[in-house]
Order: C-alpha cells, then structure tokens, then sequence
C-alpha cells in the first residue's frame, strides 16, 4: 500500500434529513485515526475538512432531490481535493459525512483510472434515482450516479461521466434495496453479494471471490464502505440503521483480506452519525476497520 496517505474530511449532512452525520470526520478523528495510521508507519498528512454549504441556505424546492444545489457545491470541492491529494502521489481516505459524499470522491478518483473497481459495502444499494428515490435523499443515490444515471449536474461533477462501469462493481452486504434499485442491478448485472450469500458461503469465500472480480481489468479499486452495512448491535451510530448486518468480526476479515489482496487505492468511510451512536462506539469500529485496511497486525 502507497505509504503516504492524505486525509479529507466531508462533515456532509445534506443527502439525508438526519442531523449529527456531519460530526462523523471529527469523531473518527477523535477515536484515533490518524495515530493509528502512523503507528503501523503511515504518513499522514490530514487537508482538514471541506467546506459544507450551511443547511439552511441551500433549502430548495426546485426538485426533489433533497438540498441539491448543496450536494453539488460540497462534491465539486471534494473532487477537486480528492484529484489534488492522487496528483501528489498519496492515498486519499475520506471519511463522511453521508454516502452522497461518494458522487465527489468517485469524481476525483475515477479521473485517474481508466477502469476503476468499486467495492460498495453497506445495507442498501444507493442507485436510487429521482425517479425511484422513496425519499428524495441524495445518499440514497451516490452508485447510479457514478454509473451515469440520475440528476444532470450530478452525474457531470468533475465535468465528465460516468465514473464507473457496472461490471466494476461489488455491492457487499445488501439487505435493503427499493423496486427500482433491483430493476437497475438486473438490467446492469451489478455483482452483488447480500447477506445471504453472507451468510451460506461465509465472509471468507465471499471476499474471495470479491476480490478476484473486482480486480480483474481493472487499474484501482476504491472502497466505499457505510457503516451501516454492519450490524446495528455493533454499529448503532448511523441514520438508516438495518438489522441482521455484517459482524465487526467479518468486517475486520473483509480489510485483512483486501489489504493482502493490494488491491485498494482509495477509501471512504461514511455514515458515522456521533449523536446516533453510544459512546463513540461506530467511529472506533470504523477506526479499527481503517487499521485493518492499513495493515495492523497484532503479532
Ligand atoms: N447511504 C445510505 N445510508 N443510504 C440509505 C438509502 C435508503 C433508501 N434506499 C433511500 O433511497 O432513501
Ligand atoms: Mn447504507
Ligand atoms: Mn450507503
């Protein structure tokens, strides 16, 4: 793995209507990012966080696609930092923020890659459209942008699109998609491994099998992991908690995998809502996965 990492905070509250998710960069911060990164031997240059336009100012009821005119402002700056941090050599880790993030870092990331993988590891799909969308919630939305389907100005951020091939991704942990969701991964064929497949084959064979597809053709691959893709009981501090997730367990097993594998060349981490959550508890699991990824080793 690329021994300099830049970080990039998104305090993002804008593509859901829950409060708190912008507070998620600060609290991983706080639960020990960064040392841990140095410890395993990272170096860590942190860019501070990018400028969120303030709710309020950025009501609209233009469509309804919930605060558009701030998702765009917010993702065109985080692509821009996320291009920045690429040109210098490093490894940019964003840390959300809601999932609506993912529309800027794919832009910024996916400039650099002919044929970027994309490992998508959460509860839902996110590849609602405004037309599908049950609530108008841009974090419901990030994947079909990025594959070029939604919002014009939001499949355009970074003034190209799309970002991604649909045979380039793997949505890992799936357990609840909207009608039109499973219309689009049966019209695109998106690999995608829900819990069932979890559960029968066991997290071992299933990131084998990920990771074997996704780095096949491909130049980078770039995780997109919301935390509310593991189970409520361990990860309670997210706003669309859904029972019956991933175990703390397999996700460290997933990271270990995928940081043997060499495959990741980007990352974000989102969802992390600190008012939702009890005593911090989803940003420290979401720094102990980070650790994993990185290469932490006890022994
Ligand atoms: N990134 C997330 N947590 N997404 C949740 C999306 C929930 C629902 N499918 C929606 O579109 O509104
Ligand atoms: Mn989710
Ligand atoms: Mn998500």
């Amino acid at each position: 793995m690329n021994k300099n990492i830049g970080i990039l905070g998104v305090p993002m509250d804008l593509g859901q209507m829950r409060r708190g998710v912008d507070m998620g960069p600060s609290a991983m911060r706080y639960a020990g990012l960064i040392e841990r990164l140095e410890n395993i031997g990272y170096d860590v240059e942190d860019h501070g966080d990018v400028e969120i336009p303030q709710r309020e100012k950025v009501a609209s009821t233009e469509t309804n696609l919930k605060n558009l005119q701030g998702v765009i402002e917010a993702s065109t700056l985080l692509a821009n930092g996320v291009d920045k941090i690429i040109e210098d050599g490093h490894f940019p880790l964003v840390l959300g923020g809601d999932h609506s993030i993912a529309i800027g870092t794919l832009a910024g990331v996916s400039k650099h890659y002919k044929n970027l993988g994309v490992i998508w590891y959460d509860a839902h799909g996110d590849l609602n459209t405004s037309d599908t969308s049950p609530s108008g919630n841009i974090h419901g939305m990030p994947l079909a942008v990025s594959l070029g389907i939604g919002h014009e100005k939001l499949k355009d951020i970074g003034g190209y699109g799309p970002k991604v091939k649909p045979e380039n991704i793997v949505i890992i942990g799936a357990r609840s998609l909207d009608e039109g969701e499973r219309e689009l991964i049966r019209e695109k064929g998106i690999k995608v491994y829900t819990m069932h497949e979890i559960d029968r084959m066991g997290m071992s064979k299933v990131m084998e099998e990920a990771i074997e597809y996704v780095s096949k053709d491909t130049d980078g691959v770039h995780l997109s992991l919301d935390l509310d893709g593991l189970d409520p009981a361990e990860a309670p501090g997210v706003g669309t908690p859904v029972l019956g997730g991933i175990s703390y367990r397999e996700s460290h097993l997933a990271m270990e995998m995928l940081e043997e594998a060499k495959i990741i060349t980007s990352a974000e981490f989102v969802e992390v809502n600190p008012i939702l959550d009890d005593k911090n508890k989803t940003a420290t699991c979401a720094v102990g996965l980070v650790g994993s990824l990185f290469g932490e080793k006890l022994i």
